[in-house]
């Protein structure tokens, strides 16, 4: 399998005013191309940090890591990526459209590829019709559709999302879940996807790196074995709780480490 995310011995150390913070502790991760792979951890274990190294908005101090066999540098440059942010972070004064095409005309696309990129993504993420609204006429739910659509719409491969869901409710979630979960296999992107919810990680990933605090670093990394096809009723099944058990399993261990 083609690796995404290549990471050995990486490190990075914040010099704050309190000191020394060690966000990543030698993080060793390997991510194939089209995988799904969920980041779990209490707060503060770099899930997030991790995502911005990635994404070449943090410099590690230690170790090396490349993004499509490149460095991040050379990755953001060559916008290997698409960021969704746990807000959807749209501009309320842009419709729904000229949000998704903000990036893409400071990218010097031409209008009628940007109008052909915002058809097609506002359709992946179902929005079809809502191109000419302002985000605070959709709901949440809506509003992080939107966000995730201006992330396809740079065309990149990889899509680093940052706790897409956490500030919606439970049904929202489970549909978004449910529509990622189908883009996902429609576009084979590879997918990295921090999350804090345990259910959500095991329906969603290939893979779950469960990851604790003080100095954040991977304790646990679970390949699934769930089929990539999932009804949402797959969350009652032993297979299933059995990956949620050794999660939870996993999340315990980091937390022991710290007493
Ligand atoms: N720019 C920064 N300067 C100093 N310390 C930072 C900086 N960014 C993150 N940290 C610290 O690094 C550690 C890891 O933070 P990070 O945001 O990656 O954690 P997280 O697992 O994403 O947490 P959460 O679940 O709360 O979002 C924390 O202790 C945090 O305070």
């Amino acid at each position: 399998m083609q690796s995404i995310i290549s990471a050995r011995n990486l490190d990075l150390v914040f010099q704050t005013a309190d000191g020394p913070v060690h966000a990543l502790n030698d993080v060793n991760l390997e991510i194939g191309k089209g995988e799904f792979v969920s980041f779990i951890g209490p707060s503060g274990c770099g899930k997030t940090t991790f995502l911005r190294v990635i994404a070449d908005l943090e410099k590690p101090t230690g170790g090396t890591i490349t993004v499509n066999g490149m460095t991040p540098e050379k990755a953001r440059e060559a916008r290997a990526y698409g960021y969704v942010f746990q807000a959807a972070a749209l501009y309320p004064w842009r419709t729904i459209e000229k949000n998704i095409a903000l990036p893409l005309e400071i990218m010097g696309i031409s209008k009628a590829e940007q109008a052909e990129r915002i058809r097609r993504t506002l359709a992946l993420v179902n929005l079809t019709g809502f191109e000419k609204k302002f985000p605070w006429q959709l709901s949440g739910g809506m509003q992080q559709r939107a966000s995730i659509a201006r992330a396809l719409a740079f065309d990149a491969d990889l899509l680093l999302m940052d706790e897409p869901f956490g500030a919606l409710d439970e049904i929202v979630r489970d549909h978004l879940n449910e529509q990622l979960l189908e883009l996902w296999a429609r576009t084979n992107k590879t997918i990295c996807f921090v999350t804090h919810s345990i259910p959500e990680a095991v329906y969603l990933s290939t893979k779950i790196v469960v990851m604790s605090p003080r100095p954040g670093r991977v304790t646990d990394i679970i390949e699934s074995t769930l089929p990539k096809e999932r009804p949402l009723d797959i969350r009652e099944t032993p297979e299933f709780l059995a990956i949620a058990a050794r999660v939870r399993e996993g999340l315990r261990a980091g937390h022991s480490y710290e007493d």
